[in-house]
């Protein structure tokens, strides 16, 4: 073939490049690395994969069993047109065929527990450790890419470690019997056929690197595909006033072409591929069958033998071909591998090693020389901070947009580590102790209103499931909540929507905080807590907040003028005004 050709050729078999917005490629991993990696959750189910194996060897014993019953059906009954023997045979073909139905059927279900319980362990391991990433990563990546990684990435480790292991390992059992058998029948005839096998060998790896490639496109823009579709449907407001509709089908469109294309140069690959599979195998039967008159004229074989040496020759040609395409199957699946160990790799959120409980305390907040950068951010977020608030205090934390107030509720509750600096509760330091309990001391009400597609009652109860009908009644009270939820259709137990559709923003903001003030928490943190409401319902609500009974330590993150009214210090974060401002 000369070059220009092979250069048209590989052009013709790799996927259309071109396209903005796609997700970035996962660094390349090598196979073994990919195995090292995912054995740990192989390895409790090795015995199940072991015994899956002996059953994969008893289904090519019963082939060969029926193979030399066909020998005896031809050599013994239709060769000398003879019934005697008929009816002995006909019983164990009967025979054979249940037992092969049955190895076959617990080899299948077998294979179905092995992978599942696999996928089960990988899935619940991949998404507890996408919730435990920093808050600051969850900024970063694409939701809709995370998504596609989770599900169908996912699946493609299962295949890698499982499905095409155990194909695999089943292939090369069935061929090393078959191949046994064979010699066992005409070791002369058996090694001539052999000679193909190098030829499949060649022929796959050939393949291999080219399905790799197209296989990473294809699950690149899988996840790209996924981000701009949850990105559109999301914003679907956003997108529909603004006019965007046309521009969003366009994007998503030219994905999906993208993934067709990628589709195609595999169906290509494929195209290419198989027609010289098949000439590989050809070239095998037709050179059996000429060894095969030489056989049978010098009296080697009978008829029936060369029959049934055919028959099991070709049988081996399906493990043959599972082997070649096992090359290219998982480089096509470790594609997929791939972005699953990215997500993987990227640093958890989670406890130092030896953190321990935050102790009991009063609520007292301590935040000394704090300064804050966001990963890959230019700017500083937030410069040394440093901050004092007494057990019981209500304080307001102001500052123009973009100075860092949902940042200081972020250290508070450990989403986020301070570069340097120390953030402490009554006196311990919080990124010494574990995070789920800073989190039940330190709770914080985020500014964009965040709610489940849930009941009004199980989205207060969130954070506290046994708390009882009486005290959702009166942290909805003290929110300012309870009455517009008593004239809602079915009161508290009525479902909300999709992040609260159904409810104004002033209404999922009360909720936002009767949830918060459900927890046992002593500090509580509001970021922004009174968007959404008029001033006389953001005054009722900070009365009720900073009333008599309240025994918490309140940080305010806000703008609004009318908060301050309310708070006893006001502490500011722009640089450029006094720090500090007793209000009472
Ligand atoms: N995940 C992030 N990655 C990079 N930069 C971030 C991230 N989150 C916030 N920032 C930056 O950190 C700075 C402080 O942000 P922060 O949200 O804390 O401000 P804020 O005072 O709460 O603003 P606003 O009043 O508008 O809510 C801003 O400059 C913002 O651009």
């Amino acid at each position: 073939m000369s070059t220009a050709v092979g250069r048209r050729l590989a052009a013709a078999l790799r996927a259309a490049p071109e396209q903005s917005a796609l997700v970035d490629v996962a660094a390349s991993l090598r196979l073994t690395e990919v195995a090292r990696r995912f054995w740990p959750l192989l390895r409790p189910l090795r015995w199940w994969l072991a015994l899956g194996v002996l059953l994969l060897a008893a289904a090519p014993a019963i082939s060969v069993a029926e193979a030399l019953l066909y020998q005896r059906l031809v050599d013994d009954v239709l060769v000398p047109a003879a019934f005697e023997p008929l009816l002995a045979l006909a019983m164990l073909y009967i025979g054979l065929n249940l037992l092969s139905g049955l190895v076959s059927g617990a080899d299948d279900y077998l294979a179905t527990y092995v992978s599942q319980r696999f996928l089960v362990d990988l899935r619940r391991d991949v998404f507890s450790h996408v919730l435990s990433l920093p808050a600051a990563t969850h900024d970063r990546r694409r939701l809709g890419d995370t998504l596609t990684r989770l599900t169908s990435d996912v699946a493609a480790v299962e295949r890698f470690m499982v499905s095409h292991v155990s194909d695999g390992l089943g292939a090369l059992v069935r061929l090393v019997v078959l191949v046994a058998a064979l010699l066992w029948m005409q070791w002369q005839l058996a090694l001539a056929s052999l000679v193909v096998g190098p030829l499949f060998w060649w022929i796959s790896t050939r393949f291999a690197r080219l399905t790799r490639d197209v296989s990473r496109e294809r699950r690149r823009r899988g996840g790209s595909l996924g981000s701009v579709t949850e990105e559109a449907l999301a914003n679907a407001s956003l997108v529909q006033s603004y006019g965007r509709e046309d521009r969003a089908v366009s994007s998503y469109d030219g994905h999906n072409r993208a993934i067709a294309g990628a589709e195609l140069a595999a169906s290509r690959i494929r195209a290419v591929f198989l027609p010289l599979v098949d000439l590989a195998e050809l070239v095998g039967v037709l050179l059996v069958v000429t060894l095969g008159v030489w056989a049978l004229a010098t009296d080697k074989l009978t008829l029936g033998g060369l029959l049934a040496f055919l028959a099991l020759l070709l049988q081996c040609f399906g493990p043959v071909r599972t082997l070649a395409d096992l090359v290219p199957a998982l480089y096509s699946a470790s594609a997929g591998v791939e972005r699953v160990v990215e997500l993987l790799d990227e640093p958890a959120g989670g406890d130092r090693p030896g953190a321990t409980p935050l102790p009991p305390g009063r609520g007292t907040v301590s935040v000394r020389g704090v300064s804050v950068t966001y990963p890959g951010a230019r700017q500083v977020a937030l410069p040394d901070l440093s901050l004092d608030v007494d057990a019981g205090e209500v304080v307001a934390l102001v500052g123009p947009s973009g100075s860092g107030k949902t940042t200081v509720g972020r250290l508070l509750t450990r989403q986020l580590v301070a570069d340097t600096g120390v953030v402490a509760v009554d006196g311990h330091d919080v990124a010494a102790h574990t995070a789920a309990s800073v989190r039940d001391a330190v709770t914080v009400v985020h500014q964009e209103q965040l709610m489940m597609d849930a009941s009004v009652h199980d989205n207060l109860v969130l954070g506290r499931p046994d708390a009882t009908r009486a005290e959702v009644r009166a942290a909805a009270r003290a929110a300012d909540a309870h009455d517009f939820v008593e004239r809602l259709p079915s009161g508290y137990d009525t479902r909300i929507g999709q992040r609260g559709r159904s409810l104004s923003g002033g209404q999922r903001q009360r909720l936002a905080i009767a949830r918060a003030l459900l927890r046992p928490g002593r500090v509580l943190v509001l970021d922004e807590p009174t968007t959404g409401l008029d001033a006389a319902a953001a005054r009722r609500l900070m009365a009720s907040l900073t009333g008599g009974e309240q025994d918490r330590t309140i940080i305010v993150l806000t703008h609004d003028p009318v908060v301050l009214e309310h708070v006893d210090r006001v502490v500011s974060l722009d640089p450029d005004r006094t720090r500090e401002q007793v209000t009472t």
